[in-house]
This record gives structure tokens, sequence and C-alpha cells, in this order.
């Protein structure tokens, strides 16, 4: 370990990703260290309370904290570590471009804090090209330091099973950043596959945008085949019905959440705008609670009902409402209807009504997220239900 308290600090660990890595780590019997500049994230974590819904984190968090983990709002622990894992957000300006200069502002602000013979390893998802700037930008500190990008591809809620499973890709701008990414993810994960900074951060990103474009094709044809008076699932069946050249054609539903969006735009913003199946995509998947409140509208009298969301977070069974499509459905429809009741199986809020009283009293229902918890519902025979994901089996409802 050498001069080193920590084999490594995890920046932005009390984050949907970080910390679950952290975890991972202490898991692996290294000794993690945590900076995180959101006390309360902190002080929950110190505390051995995820902030967030992980499955199977708390035991393990509970076990490691204050042993293998120590978790501070703290950039000394930066100096400690070793290894440096980045994973603070990478947001999308208003403009839909990557914010460079808040990696930028971080490194500068981090620079005091850094230590000869580190390897920093970004694994926020960045546009393509960050890896070699923020080398380039270190090597002006006349620092020995090895940088490394390694991305993070676990589904959040799903961390801790998925890093057993899935490789890791590791790429680093030097052979010794390399060597020492492959060193501390050999650890958690159980291959690895080797490319270039670039490749990985292209890696990466395509895998985010393709998922995105493919929700995208199946919105597309759900409000195409709802605009003819045909319920999409009646086409999606007999086109996927023992027919293994459609597998791969998914489900419609509200894509969005903290990640596929954003990635979307933002090899767009990289790319001089020229992504155009990203910003159709993008057009389709944003549009479609305008397009369910528009069918609705045309359909019932909306400003005389009551219309119930089941399920605020951005996906099935997580209590994560970042960039979620229900809440911009809601907005929508508190022009139009009524009244709008939203609830959510994961999500505290108190503006949300229990589930018993949002099926009992509302006119019309919407399942924003498919919540396990919803499929037992029994609404009155006389209430609509939406359902984009045909969760309940029995069509979109739009048609
Ligand atoms: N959420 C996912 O499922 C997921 C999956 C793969 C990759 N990613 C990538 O990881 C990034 C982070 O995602 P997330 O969901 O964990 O975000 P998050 O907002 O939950 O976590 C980011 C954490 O970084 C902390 N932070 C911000 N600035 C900091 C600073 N200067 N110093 C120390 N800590 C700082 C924040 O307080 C927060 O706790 C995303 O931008 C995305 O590119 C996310
Ligand atoms: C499974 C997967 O590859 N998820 C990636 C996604 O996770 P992320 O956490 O974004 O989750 P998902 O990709 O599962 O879901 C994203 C959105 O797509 C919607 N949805 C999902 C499944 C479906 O069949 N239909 C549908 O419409 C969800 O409701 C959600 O709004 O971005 C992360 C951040 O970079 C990546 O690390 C994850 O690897």
């Amino acid at each position: 370990m050498g001069p080193f308290r920590y084999d490594v600090c995890v920046v932005g660990g009390c984050g949907h990703v970080g910390l679950p890595l952290a975890l991972a780590f202490a898991r692996a019997g290294l000794a993690v260290s945590v900076h995180d500049i959101d006390d309360r994230a902190v002080a929950l974590v110190r505390s051995g309370r995820m902030p967030f819904l992980e499955r199977g984190a708390e035991p393990i968090l509970r076990e490691a904290i204050g042993r293998d983990l120590e978790v501070a709002n703290d950039p000394g622990l930066v100096t400690r570590s070793r290894h440096l894992v980045v994973i603070i957000g990478t947001p999308v300006d208003e403009h839909l471009n990557p914010k460079f200069h808040a990696m930028r502002r971080f490194f500068l602000d981090l620079r005091p804090h850094l230590a000869d013979g580190q390897c920093v390893i970004l694994r926020s998802t960045v546009a393509p090209g960050t890896t070699e700037k923020v080398h380039a930008l270190l090597a002006k500190t006349g620092l020995d330091l090895h940088v490394a990008f390694c991305p993070e591809r676990v589904a959040e809620g799903y961390a801790l099973e998925e890093f057993a499973t899935l490789p890791q890709i590791v790429s680093g701008c030097t052979e010794r950043a390399v060597a020492m990414a492959s060193e501390l993810f050999a650890k958690v994960a159980p291959s690895l596959i080797r490319t270039s900074p670039l490749e990985a951060e292209l890696t990466k990103i395509f895998t985010n945008v393709w998922r995105y474009i493919q929700f995208a094709t199946a919105n597309q044809f759900l409000m195409i085949a709802a605009d003819r008076g045909v319920d999409f699932y009646r086409v999606f069946d007999a086109m996927t019905r023992d027919y293994p050249r459609m597998a791969g054609l998914p489900k419609g539903g509200f894509a969005a959440g903290p990640c596929l969006f954003k990635d979307t735009m933002q090899l767009a913003a990289s790319s001089d705008n020229n992504l155009l199946l990203g910003h159709a995509a993008m057009l389709i998947n944003e549009g479609l609670p305008s397009f369910v409140a528009r069918r609705l509208k045309d359909r019932y009298p909306l400003d005389r009902m009551r219309v119930g969301i089941l399920g605020m977070a951005f996906k099935a069974e997580s209590d994560d409402h970042r960039e979620s499509l229900s809440y911009k459905l809601r907005k929508v429809l508190e022009a139009e209807a009524a009244e709008v009741l939203c609830t959510d199986a994961y999500i505290d809020d108190p503006t949300f009504r229990p589930l018993a009283e949002v099926v009992g009293r509302s006119d019309l229902l919407i399942v924003g997220a498919p919540h396990r918890e919803y499929r037992s519902i029994e609404p009155p025979a006389s209430t609509p239900v939406i359902d984009l994901w045909n969760f309940l089996g029995r069509g979109t409802g739009l048609a």
C-alpha cells in the first residue's frame, strides 16, 4: 500500500452508483474511503443507512462502516488513497450539452488534494474525449498521476448483484494507468475488457443510446397504432410470438431516468449534433406524456375527471424519481383534468396518496411506473386503465 492509508477513495461515493461500488470494494476486503460533498447523505451513510434503495446494500454497509469503510465530506481522504474513483454526476446543461467545465472545475478544486503515484479513474458516463482532456489537465499539475476510464454499467438498484456478473471495461491513458485500474477492478469484477479510453467512452455511451433508441422505436409504433385505433400489444404479440427474429423488440413505456436521455444528448452534442436517431428518440420518448394526455382528452371529458397516476419513479421497483416522465405526465394532466392523484410504492412524498385511495377515487388510472405492487389492483370495471407497458396484460387502453 506504500504511502497510502486506503486502497481506494470513491469520490461522489454517497451517490446511486458510487456507494454500491464502495461497498463492493469493502466487501472484497479493500480499505475504502468515500468523499462526498452531500452532508446529509454522508450523515445517513455513516449511521449505517442507505440514502436510496439498493438491494442487499444495507447489511454490507452496517458491517463495513468505520471498519473497512471511512465516509466523510473530506477531500483529505483523497490524498490518503492510492486509487481515486470519480463518480460524480455528469449532467447536460440547459442547452443539452455535456458540462465539461464542471469536470474541469472539479479537478482544479481537487488539485491540492492529489498525490504522486495515484491512479485517477473516471467512472461517470462522459462525452467521448473527456478522459484524454482530464489526462492533459492533470499533466499540468506536475504530479505523477495515472488517468483511467472504467465505466459503470450496472442497473441502479441491482448493482451488488451485477458487479459479480458483468465484465468491467478498463482503459487508461498510460500502460501504468491500465495496470493500476486493472488491479483494482480485478477485485470486484469477474473479468476485464481492455480498450483505449475513447473506445471505452464510446462503448458506454453507445450502449445507453442504443437502449434509448430501442424504447423509442417501440413507443413510436405504439403511438402510430393508437392513432389508428389499434392496440399495440396485439400487434406486438403477432410480431414476436414464435418469431425469433423479433425477439429484440422491447415493449413501450416511459423511458427516461438519469442516464438514457442525458447520455443520448451528450453523444449528440459531442458529435456536432449529428445524431439524428438520438434526437428523434428524444422527441418520441419525451413526447409520450403529451401524446397520452392528448389521446385521453380526445376520448374522455378530462376536465370533469379525476385521474390517478400509479408509480412516479423513473422505472419499476425503484425509488428514484430523477427525470421521471410520470412527473411530466402529472404536469400536463394538471392543466387538463379536474384533479390528478399520484401514488408510488417506493417514494415518500407528502403530496402522494395511498394506493387504495388513488385506485378507489380515480375516474381513470394511468400506470406511470410498472411497480410489481400494482399487478393486483382491482379498479372498478368502469375505470379505464392506461398501461403503456401492457403490464396488466389488458393492452395500452389508448386504442
Ligand atoms: N444512476 C445510474 O444508474 C448510473 C449508472 C451508470 C453510470 N452512471 C453515471 O454515474 C454518474 C453519477 O450517477 P449517480 O446516479 O450516482 O448520481 P448521484 O447524484 O446519485 O451521485 C453523485 C454523487 O456525487 C456527489 N458529488 C457531486 N460533486 C461532488 C464533488 N465535487 N466532490 C465529491 N462528491 C461530489 C454528490 O453529492 C452525489 O452524492 C452519472 O452522471 C452517470 O453518468 C449512473
Ligand atoms: C438495463 C440497462 O442496460 N440499464 C442501463 C441504464 O439503467 P437505468 O437505471 O436507466 O434503467 P433502465 O435502462 O432499465 O431503464 C431506463 C428507462 O427505460 C424504461 N424501460 C426499461 C425497460 C423496458 O423494458 N422498458 C422501458 O421503457 C424504464 O422505465 C426507464 O424509464 O442506464 C444506466 C446508466 O448509464 C446503465 O448503467 C444501465 O446498464
